[in-house]
C-alpha cells in the first residue's frame, strides 16, 4: 500500500425542493419526504497525513470564523467515524490534518457542515487507501448527520426516513438559482422544535413525495417546478426570524415564479427561468432587505468528487 501526499475533495451545497416533515419519533428525529438537489456551490476539504491519533483542522474562506476548528468540526467527526468503522486495529497508525475551504453559507440551510463531513470521509478514505465502496461510506455518513449521505451522492434524490434513505431521481439538468444569504443563522434543531410547537395538537399525515414536483423535474419547465416547491420548515423559520417574511414578500414581488426557504433556513432560494434570468434576478435582488450576500448556483451536480488525488509514494 502506498501513501499519498494529500487528497482534495469538493462537496456541493444542497437545496430541498420539497421538504415534508411528519411527526417526531421518540429519538426526536422527524420522518421526512424530501427531494434534494445538489448545486454548484462547493466547499473543499484537503486531507494531509498526520501522526497516528492526531486529528486537526483549519478552516478558511467565507465565514470561517463561525466554524469550529476543533474536534467538534463535522469534518473531524467524519474522519474519526471513518476510523471507528474500519476497526481499532487500523486506527492507531492513522491521523489526519484537514483544511476546510468554505464557500457554502454557514448555518444557512444548505448543508455546509454536512458537505464538509462527506468531503472528509471521501478524502480520508482515499488518503488512507481504505477503499470503502459508496454504500459503506454512506453508512458511515448517516451516523454523522441526516444530510451527509446526500452530500456524498449529489444529483437529484428523494430522501426518506431522517433524510438519509436516498433514491436517485430523474431530473432535467440546468436549473438556475439565485441564493439570498440572509443575515444571521438558524439552528436546525431549533427550527424543527418551532415546527412542533406551531403544529402542536394537529394530526399529522405521513409525508409523501410530491408527484407534481417529480413530473416538473422531468419536464425541465422552471415555471412548473417553481409552483411545486414546498418546505414545511418555512413557517417555523419565519416564526423564529420574522424579518424573513418581508424578504419572501419582496422576492415574490420581483419574481413570483418560485421561491422558498432552503432547508432549515435562513437562506432563500429563488428559481430562475434560465441563466440570463438568474443574472437579472441577482441584480434585481441585490438590495433585498436583510440579505448579506447574493449568490448564483445551478444544479443538479454530482456529489463529492476527488479533485486532487495528490502524489502517491510507493511504500510497503
Ligand atoms: C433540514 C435539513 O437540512 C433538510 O435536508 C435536514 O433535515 C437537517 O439535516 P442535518 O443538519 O444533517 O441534521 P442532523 O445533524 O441529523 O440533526 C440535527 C437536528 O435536526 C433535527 N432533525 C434532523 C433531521 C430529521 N429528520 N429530523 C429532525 O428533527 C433534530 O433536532 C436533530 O437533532
Ligand atoms: N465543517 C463545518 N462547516 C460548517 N459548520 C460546521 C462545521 N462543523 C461544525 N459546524 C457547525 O454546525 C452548525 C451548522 O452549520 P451548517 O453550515 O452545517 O448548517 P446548515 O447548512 O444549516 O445545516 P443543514 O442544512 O444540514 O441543516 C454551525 O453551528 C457550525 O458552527
Amino acid at each position: 500500500m502506498g501513501s499519498r501526499s494529500s487528497v482534495t475533495v469538493r462537496a456541493p451545497a444542497k437545496i430541498n425542493l420539497q421538504l415534508s416533515v411528519g411527526a417526531p419519533a421518540e429519538d426526536g428525529y422527524h420522518d421526512l419526504a424530501t427531494v434534494f438537489q445538489a448545486v454548484d456551490l462547493y466547499d473543499e476539504v484537503t486531507a494531509t497525513p498526520a501522526p497516528g491519533g492526531q486529528f486537526t483542522v483549519e478552516v478558511t474562506g467565507t465565514d470561517a470564523a463561525r466554524v469550529p476548528d476543533d474536534g467538534s468540526n463535522l469534518a473531524v467527526r467524519a474522519a474519526r467515524a471513518l476510523l471507528h468503522a474500519v476497526g481499532p486495529e487500523t486506527a492507531p497508525r492513522l491521523g489526519v490534518h484537514l483544511h476546510v475551504r468554505k464557500r457554502i453559507p454557514v448555518a444557512g440551510g444548505m448543508a455546509g457542515g454536512s458537505a464538509d463531513a462527506a468531503a472528509a470521509l471521501l478524502a480520508c478514505d482515499t488518503l488512507w487507501g481504505l477503499d470503502l465502496d459508496r454504500a459503506q461510506l454512506s453508512e458511515v455518513a448517516s451516523r454523522i448527520g441526516s444530510d451527509v449521505p446526500f452530500s456524498l451522492l449529489g444529483g437529484t434524490a428523494v430522501g426518506m426516513g431522517r433524510g438519509e434513505r436516498l433514491t436517485p431521481a430523474l431530473s432535467r439538468t440546468g436549473w438556475h438559482w439565485v441564493l439570498l444569504v440572509a443575515d444571521g443563522e438558524l439552528s436546525t434543531p431549533a427550527v424543527y422544535g418551532e415546527l412542533d410547537r406551531l403544529r402542536a395538537g394537529r394530526v399529522l399525515v405521513e409525508p409523501r413525495v410530491s408527484e407534481p414536483l417529480m413530473q416538473a423535474l422531468r419536464s425541465g419547465e422552471a415555471s412548473r417546478l417553481g409552483r411545486t416547491l414546498h418546505n414545511d420548515l418555512q413557517p417555523a423559520a419565519v416564526s423564529l426570524r420574522p424579518e424573513l417574511d418581508m424578504l419572501l414578500e419582496h422576492v415574490e414581488a420581483v419574481s413570483p415564479a418560485g421561491v422558498l426557504v432552503s432547508g432549515s433556513g435562513p437562506t432563500v432560494a429563488v428559481l430562475a427561468e434560465d441563466e440570463p434570468h438568474a443574472g437579472e434576478l441577482a441584480v434585481a435582488l441585490a438590495d433585498a432587505p436583510g440579505v448579506s450576500r447574493v449568490l448564483r448556483a445551478s444544479g443538479p451536480v454530482p456529489g463529492c468528487r476527488v479533485v486532487d488525488p495528490g502524489v502517491r509514494s510507493v511504500g510497503r
